[in-house]
């Protein structure tokens, strides 16, 4: 059978090494695609030509030209501009936005089969705008985010708790900005939800809130460190995780910015829930119970995100 193939829309950081991850897991023969002249094509020799010392087969190709992604089973999208120190995701919305209107149009017209994963910042009202551009269905559309942040607050939890990061499950939900929900209640250290580890002196309500805000600031973070950019290896990571899921019909619980009408009490609008991926794409999105504390949190989320998809359709007044 021949192997699937992965189109990369976006060559940069979090592009480049979506490929290396692609090709060090034998996901599938990768096209990268960029409007920036020799980034994809150099990219994509330059990781071709790793392969034989680590020892993967695949090809590797670099385009500027939308034809070469024809057919492609999965699109991972990260077109765009990243946030520099003193930026909020939010501050995005009207450049990437224009982006994701060329790049859903390009998908539209030569991959429409694909699973398409969208990355690009402000990330709820991109995926939004994406999957209007691209008129896919929209359990065939999805935002990563509450991977990337997941991981984050599981990293924090095991480095507190001094245990493997294996055993550390968690969930953050709601749009991925200053306002995402990490829901303690739901999550565990070796089944443990967090409240009762502090209710057994393991942890301090403190530490735990400090967690919490840590995780949310932790975009922020990275971009105070480089700088120049924002993370690239975690979210990276996250979306292959995803992409694999889709591959590989793993049925994974995970959360992802999906489309939901009808669950969680909203109608119609894209936002991080948890979801579960499977060769159907998004097959389900879990319909989670929240007491009023989350509820509360949760509502405040979604009230960004509409705030932003408004903000768009004011941009694009063809935006529905
Ligand atoms: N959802 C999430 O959790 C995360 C989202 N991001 C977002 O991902 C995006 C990409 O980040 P990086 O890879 O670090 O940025 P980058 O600047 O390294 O790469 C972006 C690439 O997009 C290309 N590009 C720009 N306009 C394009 C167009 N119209 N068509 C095709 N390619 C185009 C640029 O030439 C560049 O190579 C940013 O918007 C960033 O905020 C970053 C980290 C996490
Ligand atoms: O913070 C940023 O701008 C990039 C991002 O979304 C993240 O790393 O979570």
């Amino acid at each position: 059978m021949a192997r699937p193939k992965i189109a990369l829309i976006g060559a940069g950081q979090i592009g480049g090494t979506l490929a290396h991850l692609a090709a060090i897991k034998e996901l599938g023969d990768v096209v990268l695609f960029d409007i920036a002249e020799g980034i994809p094509q150099g990219k994509a020799l330059d990781i071709a030509e790793s392969g034989p010392a680590e020892g993967f087969d695949g090809s590797f190709k670099g385009t500027n030209d939308y034809a070469d992604i024809a057919g492609a089973d999965v699109c991972i999208v990260t077109a765009g501009v990243p946030r520099k120190p003193g930026m909020s995701r939010d501050d995005l919305l009207g450049i990437n936005l224009k982006v994701m209107k060329s790049v859903g149009e390009g998908i539209k017209a030569h991959a429409p089969d694909a699973f398409v994963i969208c990355i690009t910042n402000p990330l709820d009202a991109m995926v939004w705008a994406l999957q209007q551009y691209a008129g896919l269905p929209a359990n065939k559309v999805v935002g990563m985010a509450g991977v990337l942040d997941s991981a984050r607050f599981r990293h924090f939890l095991a480095t507190e708790f001094n245990v493997s990061m294996r055993d550390v499950t968690a969930f953050v939900l709601g749009g991925h900005g200053d306002t995402m929900v990490p829901l303690a209640r739901y999550s565990t250290v070796g089944g443990i939800p967090l409240p009762d580890l502090v209710e057994m002196g393991w942890t301090t309500q403190e530490s735990l809130d400090a967690i919490i805000q840590r995780t949310r600031d932790g975009g922020a973070e990275i971009v105070g460190l480089l700088k120049t950019g924002s993370a690239f290896y975690a979210p990276a990571t996250s979306a292959i995780e995803m992409a694999e899921a889709y591959l590989r019909d793993q049925k994974r619980l995970l959360p992802c910015a999906a489309y939901v009408d009808g669950a969680l009490g909203l109608e119609g609008m894209y936002v991080g829930v948890p979801t579960i991926i499977g060769a159907g794409g998004i097959e389900r999105v879990v319909d989670i119970k929240m007491n009023a504390d989350e509820q509360a949190m949760f509502d405040k989320s979604v009230d960004a995100v509409k705030g932003l998809v408004d903000a768009c359709k004011g941009i694009d007044p063809t935006l529905a």
